[in-house]
């Protein structure tokens, strides 16, 4: 366990840090974060020893680290500093080695087999058993850091310190050094405190994030609690964006860049967009728009600027209608990439679209019924195009409110269809895609009782009639 109290101290020059107080505990592996010179390097080497503190208590397992021995410490910590071109030319294996040195007892210590077998052991770890033979100052500088921490891990010490670990690391070692880091804090007890630049690798790994500012700190937390958008933005001077990570419970943030290449002067999606042909109805747009879809292709969250909904037979039946979708895009001129596509059966002229105004705000739906031979339609396809910037909870809302205006079409279409449509609420095979071009002022909301909602609520409700009323008649014919 590592406790530090009101540490302060600093340099010649002046004070560095002021009064930081936190605990570590055994196994944890503990992230430092902080803007450039708030401060982290100078705690990192009170904690090592390297530089003594003016006011304050460091404790390590509860008895003062100034009352350990250099060679205690040694023992006990192990310290990848953030190292510089300066290397002696020794080879790999014999840097690797020195790390045992704190094991060494007496003048005439002989290398022992388990010192052997601890040096083989870490190199290849850390992947570096290859280059046993090589001269440190040939090797790369992710290579050079490799070689660092496997001899920090030969000196096999309960504390790992380290100073911005993954520097030089391209990103399969990143994520190896950090496995094995977590992998040792969780198997043997390590615990390791490690600075971080990279916000995101430290939101993964780390157990706790302490963020300093000039010499303070601002928070020791989760890094769900640590890494908030506002707190980043106000301690880094940076704009960036929470977003959680696809496979895993933690945050990860996005910086914003000024321009993104995807500006385009605005525009309002409409009809004049589409271009309906005999195999498929398409609409690109000038620029790419934020989509939430479950198309065949674009499925998800992402940005597109190709939008095709393609007509197939009847009887179209392929055992891998994703990758031949791609392959119908490619051959149209479409890039899977850019592009939300679905499918249906019916006749491109049968879709219902229309633009709907009210206000400042404007969409543009197309619908498509179809794809059976039953009198009702068992799959409904939607495209909603919302000419605006919608928040996070406004696309959710769209979707719910188009789904509630589908179904309010589909029960009273029930009532007037001479068939079993109760069979077919359309429900399971559907698509919808929501692109919104996310220019203008921020629409909060799109719940029924919000503007976009209501239009959102009777344009869909009048283009999925429209779009069911034609295939019905489209079957009758
Ligand atoms: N050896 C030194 N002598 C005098 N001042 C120093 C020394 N090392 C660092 N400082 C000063 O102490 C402050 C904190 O530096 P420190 O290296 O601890 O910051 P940091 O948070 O690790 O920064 P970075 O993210 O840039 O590595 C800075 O203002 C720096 O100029």
């Amino acid at each position: 366990m590592i406790t530090v109290n009101g540490l302060t101290g600093g340099y010649a020059g002046g004070e560095v840090l002021k009064g930081i107080s936190f605990q570590v505990g055994h196994g944890e592996l503990f992230g430092i974060l902080g803007p450039n010179g708030s401060g982290k390097t100078t705690l990192l080497k009170m904690i090592s020893g390297a530089l003594e503190f003016r006011k304050g208590a460091i404790e390590l397992d509860s008895r003062p680290l100034t009352q350990y021995s250099p060679k205690q410490l040694a023992r006990m910590m192990a310290v990848l500093p953030q190292h510089s071109d300066q290397a002696f030319p020794y080879r790999v294996k014999e840097t690797v080695s020195l790390g045992r040195y704190a094991h060494q007892k007496g003048w005439f210590h002989s290398w022992s087999e388990e010192d052997e077998q601890i040096v083989l052991k870490v190199m290849e770890q850390t992947g570096i058993t290859h280059l046993q033979e090589k001269s440190i100052v040939e090797l790369s500088g992710g290579e050079r850091q490799r070689v660092y921490l496997a001899q920090a891990l030969a000196q096999q010490p309960r504390i790992l310190l380290l100073d911005e670990p993954t520097n030089h690391l391209d990103l399969s070692f990143q994520k190896e050094l950090l496995d094995l880091l977590k992998k040792w804090a969780a198997e043997e007890e390590l615990t390791v405190v490690s600075i971080f630049h990279d916000l995101n690798l430290a939101s993964l790994y780390c157990d706790r994030l302490l963020l300093m500012e000039n010499g303070e700190v601002l928070i020791v937390d989760t890094p769900a609690e640590v890494l908030k958008e506002e707190r980043i933005k106000a301690v880094y001077k940076t704009k960036v964006k929470n977003h959680p990570h696809p496979e895993i419970a933690r945050p990860q943030l996005l910086l914003v860049p000024k321009s993104d290449g995807n500006q385009a002067a605005n525009f309002q999606i409409d009809a004049s967009y589409l271009d309906i042909g005999s195999d498929r109805i398409a609409l690109k747009t000038p620029a790419k728009l934020r989509t939430m879809s479950s198309g065949i292709t674009g499925a998800g969250i992402g940005w597109h600027n190709s939008f095709v909904h393609r007509v197939v037979p009847m009887d179209y039946d392929c055992s891998d209608h994703k990758a031949e979708m791609a392959e119908f895009l490619q051959a149209n001129g479409f890039l899977p990439s850019e592009t939300v596509a679905m499918m249906t059966a019916v006749p491109a002229e049968s879709v219902a679209h229309r633009f709907f105004k009210n206000g400042e705000v404007s969409i543009f739906i197309m619908v498509s019924a179809g794809n059976t031979h039953r009198e009702s339609p068992r799959n409904i396809n939607t495209w909603l195009f919302i000419n605006g910037r919608i928040s996070e909870e406004a696309f959710i809302q769209s979707a719910m409110t188009a789904a509630e205006a589908k179904i309010r079409v589909i029960q009273e279409l029930q009532g007037s269809s001479t068939s079993d449509a109760g069979q077919s609420a359309g429900i399971s095979t559907d698509s919808i895609c929501i692109a919104a071009t996310q220019q203008g002022e921020l629409i909060a909301y799109a719940g029924t009782a919000s503007p976009l909602g209501k239009l959102i609520s009777d344009g869909i409700y009048s283009c999925t009639k429209q779009a069911i009323l034609n295939y019905r008649a489209g079957k009758t014919l």
